[in-house]
């Protein structure tokens, strides 16, 4: 039996809560060992999709292939080789960390040593403290560290960040990164872009329950929202422009002041300017849609 490329694969996925349609036909893949990162606004339906390939909620239609299993037929083998960090931090008990960690630990068959995941997550200095005594931001930590402590295939992150100081996040990436290499697929949800930017191959943009993009980091948005702008000042005040050859228009102002241009910058639009971009161009496609139903109606 040869093993897919795809760890994950959803087709034409549709999730209707009573009237309310949260997806409407999303299909997409991950590959196996890549980070993939959902993005959307609030609302969009990025928990809804992670609910659904995780088994804890039933579709309305489509077709979804989790590690070879569809998750609504899923076994406890398959379960053990998912690690899950939900969007809400789980019931703080009087466990302390280590306590918590060991006892998850026991539930898989090839866990993590729980002092390597204690240092892994930053949690070295509460590690013998109960887990409702921590701030929001260390029980983040904790969630993060009870998804990994099985050595998942496939690993859901859902806002895992939320909460954490800058440099807990970058630690955090650090994590991340050391997992991928352990050739770890991932799928992650942030509003953090520069987070996505990072951490990922690619990404999908969900907007109101549909894929409006899909694509490697750096592909992601029309390829004129990824121009470079250049912005200087003159007599008049700040000035910019688009260009594809950034390098060629500092020459010929450098060479039309005489000097460096007062406060030269070459601007790289970021994957949070882009995705803003895709977002807009979105909302204002469906308004324009809506206009025309009004007028036939
Ligand atoms: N259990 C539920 N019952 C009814 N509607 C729901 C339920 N869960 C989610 N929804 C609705 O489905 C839509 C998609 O929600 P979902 O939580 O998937 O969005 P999201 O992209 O994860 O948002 P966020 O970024 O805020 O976490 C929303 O309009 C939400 O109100």
């Amino acid at each position: 039996m040869t093993m897919s490329d795809e760890a994950v694969t959803v087709r034409d996925l549709r999730k209707r809560y009573g009237q309310m349609v949260a997806l409407d036909g999303v299909s997409f893949e991950i590959h196996r060992g890549e980070t993939f990162a959902l993005l959307g606004p609030n609302g969009a339906g990025k928990s809804t999709t992670i609910e659904i390939l995780e088994g804890y909620r039933d579709r309305s239609s489509g077709e979804v292939d989790v590690l070879g299993t569809d998750p609504g037929h899923s076994t406890l083998a398959w379960k053990a080789k998912l690690g899950i960090v939900l969007q809400s931090t789980a019931e703080a008990g009087t466990m302390t960390v280590t306590e918590q960690l060991r006892h998850f630990a026991g539930l898989f068959p090839r866990s993590r040593d729980v002092d390597e995941v204690i240092d892994a997550t930053g949690l070295r200095e509460k590690a013998k403290v109960r887990i409702s005594k921590l701030s929001g931001g260390q029980r983040r930590r904790v969630d993060v560290a009870l998804g990994i402590i099985g050595r998942p295939e496939l690993l859901f992150l859902d806002e895992p960040t939320t909460g954490f100081d800058p440099e807990a996040r970058r630690d955090f990436w650090s994590l991340i990164r050391q997992l991928k290499a352990e050739g770890t697929t991932i799928l992650l949800t942030t509003h953090y872009l520069d987070e996505a930017a990072q951490l990922s191959d690619r990404a999908g943009v969900i907007n109101h329950g549909r894929l409006i993009d899909i694509g490697r980091i750096d592909e992601i948005g029309e390829a004129d929202a990824r121009v470079p702008i250049v912005r200087w000042r003159d007599r008049d005040g700040i000035r910019q422009r688009r260009t594809t050859e950034p390098a060629a228009l500092v020459t010929a102002l450098a060479a039309e002041f005489g000097h460096e241009p007062p406060e030269l910058e070459v601007i790289r639009p970021s994957l949070e300017d882009i995705y803003l971009d895709l977002v807009a161009d979105d909302a204002a496609a469906e308004s324009a849609v809506s206009e025309t139903e009004e007028v036939v109606a």
